[in-house]
């Protein structure tokens, strides 16, 4: 493994070249090395630093504009689908505020993580998911409160001194919104691709739109759009109703050329499972709700494999400006 450092003025054309490279083209000539983007001398700008990680193949983040909608329970069970379609899997909880990975995946009263002889975390695992949470390193009823720069640091932390060992994709469930903890995943971590979760609702869909521009804006490539909570099926009469209203994310994802991933029903199931740590895609596997699960996970790989073979036809010469 080599070290390389580029250096090029913060607001050179080049920067943003080499920028896009690291995001949308490069990843996998990169995944031995470590590369570095600084801002060059006379310019105020901070520097910017996109590092692979080491046996890690896929990183994909689980976000919502808005929070309460869903997006950690799809996170979960994601990673679940993934897993059960064959893939090594790993779980990184990046609300550091409020962890909620430990419960669902029922490693709440688990003991702390050790750690290997290079000082790395070995991550906690379940149902065959390697999962890193503050939530395991500090006691629930302790509050954490931190500055924006050190939400980045620990962010850093939980994502590179863990022995992730190999994946072939790592799940991380985002906080909602757009705030610190989701730019530094965008700026410093070659994100393969976001999935956005969203109720149907109007109030939720306005925070899509927001979302989406986010992720365009800092070059992450959006691998679809999950309805969750689209409608609920009455067990007595089996009647759908449409709670939040009908087809709303689906019409969203169109509008605005992104792809639809799948829906999820609102189901009395999948909020016990998810709340007692007993996700429905491990325990009731062959459900309905499990297969909805199972299809957006799906859906995902097909995304990361056009993502992937995008960037090994365009990765036969690395292809690097340094000034
Ligand atoms: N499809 C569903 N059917 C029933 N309950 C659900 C469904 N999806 C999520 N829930 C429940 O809704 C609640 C909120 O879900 P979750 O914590 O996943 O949301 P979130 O968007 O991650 O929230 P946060 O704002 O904390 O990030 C939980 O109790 C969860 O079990």
């Amino acid at each position: 493994m080599f070290k390389k450092l580029i250096t090029t003025p913060f607001f050179s054309p080049n920067k943003q070249f080499i920028t896009f490279q690291l995001e949308s083209g490069k990843r996998n000539y990169f995944s031995n090395n470590k590369i570095q983007l600084h801002g060059g001398s006379g310019h105020r700008q901070p520097q910017v630093t996109k590092v692979a990680i080491e046996g890690i193949k896929n990183i994909i983040a689980v976000s919502s504009a808005k929070g309460g909608v869903g997006k950690s329970t799809c996170a979960v069970n994601i990673a679940l689908g993934l897993s059960s379609h064959n893939l090594s899997v790993g779980l990184l909880d990046v609300d550091v505020f409020g962890p909620s990975i430990p419960l669902m995946m029922d490693l709440k009263n688990h003991e702390k993580p050790f750690t290997n002889e290079l000082n790395q975390m070995i991550p906690l695992q379940n149902y065959g998911i390697k999962c890193m949470s503050m939530g395991f390193l500090v006691n629930e009823d302790d509050p954490i409160i931190w500055r924006g720069p050190m939400v980045g640091s620990a962010l850093e932390k939980l994502l590179r001194q863990t022995d992730w060992g190999h994946l072939d994709v790592l799940v991380c469930d985002l906080p909602p919104g757009t705030g610190d903890a989701i730019l530094t995943m965008c700026q410093r971590v070659p994100l393969t691709g976001a999935v956005i979760v969203s109720t149907p609702q109007d109030v939720a869909l306005a925070d899509v739109v927001r979302g989406v521009n986010m992720f365009k804006k800092v070059e992450v490539p959006i691998l679809g759009l999950v309805e969750n909570m689209s409608y609920f099926n009455c067990p007595h009469c089996n009647e759908s109703t449409h709670i939040f209203g009908n087809e709303g994310a689906k019409n969203t994802a169109k509008k605005m050329g992104i792809n639809f991933l799948g829906d999820v029903p609102i189901h009395l199931q999948i909020r016990e499972t998810s709340d007692s740590g007993k996700p429905i895609t491990v325990t009731q596997p062959d459900s309905p709700q499990a297969k909805n699960y199972k299809d957006i996970s799906k859906e995902i790989i097909k995304q990361l494999e056009i993502i992937n073979n995008d960037e090994n036809k365009d990765n036969k010469e690395p292809n690097i400006i340094i000034t």
